[in-house]
């Protein structure tokens, strides 16, 4: 129901609102099946991923690896001798990475693509109606003939207990992958993904970095072996690692002596920032970034329109269609569902959310048997996930863990990386190890982790194991090339057939 004010109702067939990787995806496969589509966009077309957070701090963690790997081998480790990072190299190329924060280039692939782009804020107004709030408050109407999709993401979560939390202006990923300068003294909390590469990239360019870790163990969600490697990596890099450790209060203080008049407000000049430790300790940096953990961006998108709590993460079928709204027509893709907090997964479901909206605008059946063509199966047996630390952790599927709460009968396999020819040519000295996860009753792989310097490439192949179920019969058939750190495979099988 629309008042006289409102504005004119514009029909499209597909309502995107976000324009992550996700998004764009959704919008991409139905506007290539002819539906008329529209993405919705309150900041830059190309998400979190694109400007803080995959391409930015890859961009930064590249050349900590081409650094590592050259001085890993003798003979190449003379030719760069014991050179340090040229910090404002780096910084350059992450910024030609993270497009200079424009996202022209990102516009115009909409325009060839046949996608409209509104700009503006994007809220559900009730079935099918999205409005969008443009900066300078104007605001439209779309009205949806057969699907919204909601690919909003996720935001950085900061604990609300702190005392002085806010007022020390923490880092959170958006200023960490995106800093113009170095800093000098870095504490970083929270020992999961963000935390560790993070901690690796800044220590890599010359900051003194403190990783403030709760619990005992970096990576918890993976095999213990990859965090255990990864503190070993860290410590490697002169991180200061320290577990255990809770921080209770932050004051941030204009730096006693540097320029700038007595109690001047510290956001105008050099100021530093102390963290208060659970132990009582102190510790003061001038930089603190939380890396501590993820919610989901549905706060202010109108759910409260459609009977579902604003808030919270969105709750969808394998099809990506939302539960508990009626009709079928609105589905959430990528961070906002909680499924996998990965761009891939994120666009693969993507994938999936475009073809069922094409199948019901075409009044075709879903399959959403496991594995169809309208299923994220791969979401719960199979997302692949790479840490791009020192050494680099790589990892599909299932631990060892999972799998036995899941009740599974499993057996694990490992094998020492650093023992397999490949890897020893790789590097001299290379550390690293390889797990798989056997389901003993269906004689097939449920998960693999390797952990070492350039395994994120040999991830692939344990994917398309994992995923395609193959039946180790035949992976033993399956021939990885001499002397490649993939060669670790035959070890691997050979433990599955014993
Ligand atoms: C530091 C860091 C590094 C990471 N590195 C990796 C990596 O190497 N590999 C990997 O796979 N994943 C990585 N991730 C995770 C990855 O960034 C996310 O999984 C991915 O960005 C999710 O994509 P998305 O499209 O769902 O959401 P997003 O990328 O968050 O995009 C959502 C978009 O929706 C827009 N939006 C939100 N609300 C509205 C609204 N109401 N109206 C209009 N627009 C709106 C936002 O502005 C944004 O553009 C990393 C994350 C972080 C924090
Ligand atoms: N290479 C990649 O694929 C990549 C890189 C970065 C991020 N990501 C994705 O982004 C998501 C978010 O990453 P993240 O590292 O922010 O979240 P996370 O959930 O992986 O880790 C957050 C960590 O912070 C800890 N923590 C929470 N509250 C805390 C507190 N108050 N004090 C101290 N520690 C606290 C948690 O115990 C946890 O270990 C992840 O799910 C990940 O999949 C992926």
């Amino acid at each position: 129901m629309t008042s006289p004010q409102s504005p004119a109702p514009e029909e499209f067939d597909v309502i995107v609102i976000g324009a992550g990787p996700t998004g764009e995806n959704v919008a991409d496969r139905t506007a290539a099946a002819g539906l008329r589509t529209v993405i919705v966009e309150s900041e830059l077309v190309g998400g979190e991923c694109s400007y803080w957070a995959c391409m930015p701090s890859k961009a930064l963690l590249r050349p900590v690896a081409a650094l590592a790997d050259a001085r890993a081998v003798a003979g190449s480790r003379e030719a760069v001798g014991g050179g340090v990072l040229d910090a404002a190299a780096v910084l350059a190329r992450r910024d030609s990475f993270a497009s200079h924060w424009q996202d022209d280039g990102q516009v115009r692939w909409l325009r060839d693509t046949g996608i409209e782009l509104a700009r503006g804020h994007g809220r559900l107004a009730g079935e099918r109606q999205v409005t969008v709030e443009s900066e300078d408050g104007g605001e439209r109407l779309l009205v949806a003939r057969h699907a919204v999709a909601i690919c909003t993401g996720s935001r950085p979560v900061l604990p609300r207990d702190v005392a002085g939390l806010a007022d020390a202006r923490p880092w959170t990923n958006r200023e960490a992958t995106g800093a113009p300068a170095v800093p000098r003294r870095l504490a970083v909390v929270g020992g999961g993904v963000v935390g560790v590469e993070l901690a690796t990239a800044w220590r890599a360019l010359g900051s003194e970095v403190v990783l403030l870790v709760r619990g005992s163990a970096l990576l918890p969600r993976t095999e213990p072996f990859a965090g255990e490697l990864v503190a070993d990596g860290l410590r490697d890099l002169g991180v200061d690692l320290r577990f255990g450790t809770e921080v209770t209060a932050l004051e941030r203080r204009a730096v006693p002596g540097a320029d700038g008049p007595d109690g001047a407000d510290p956001a105008e000049g050099p100021s530093e920032v102390t963290l208060t430790l659970g132990d009582g300790g102190r510790l003061t940096v001038d930089e603190v970034l939380y890396a501590t953990g993820r919610a989901p961006r549905t706060a202010d998108v109108g759910l409260e329109q459609v009977g579902l709590h604003p808030g919270g993460w969105l709750d969808v079928d394998d099809s990506c269609t939302v539960l508990g709204v009626d009709g079928a027509w609105l589905y959430a893709a990528g961070d906002v569902n909680h499924r996998a907090l990965l761009t891939h997964q994120g666009k693969y479901q993507a994938r999936i959310t475009g073809a069922a909206i094409v199948a019901r605008a075409q009044a075709r059946p879903l399959d959403t048997e496991r594995w169809g063509a309208h299923a994220a199966s791969a979401d719960s047996a199979g997302a692949p996930q790479v840490v791009f630390t020192q050494p680099e952790v790589a990892a599909v599927g299932l631990t060892l863990d999972a799998a036995e709460r899941a009740g599974l009968r499993v057996k694990a396999i490992d094998h020492d990386l650093g023992a397999v020819a490949g890897a020893s040519l790789y590097g001299d000295d290379y550390r690293g190890r390889a797990r798989v996860v056997f389901d003993l009753d269906r004689e097939v792989l449920v998960g693999a982790t390797f952990v070492g310097p350039g395994v994120s490439e040999l991830l692939h192949s344990a994917t398309i194991a994992v995923v395609g179920e193959v039946p180790i019969d035949r992976l033993w058939h399956a021939v990885p090339a001499y002397p490649t750190i993939s060669e670790v495979w035959l070890r691997l099988l050979e433990g599955c057939r014993g």
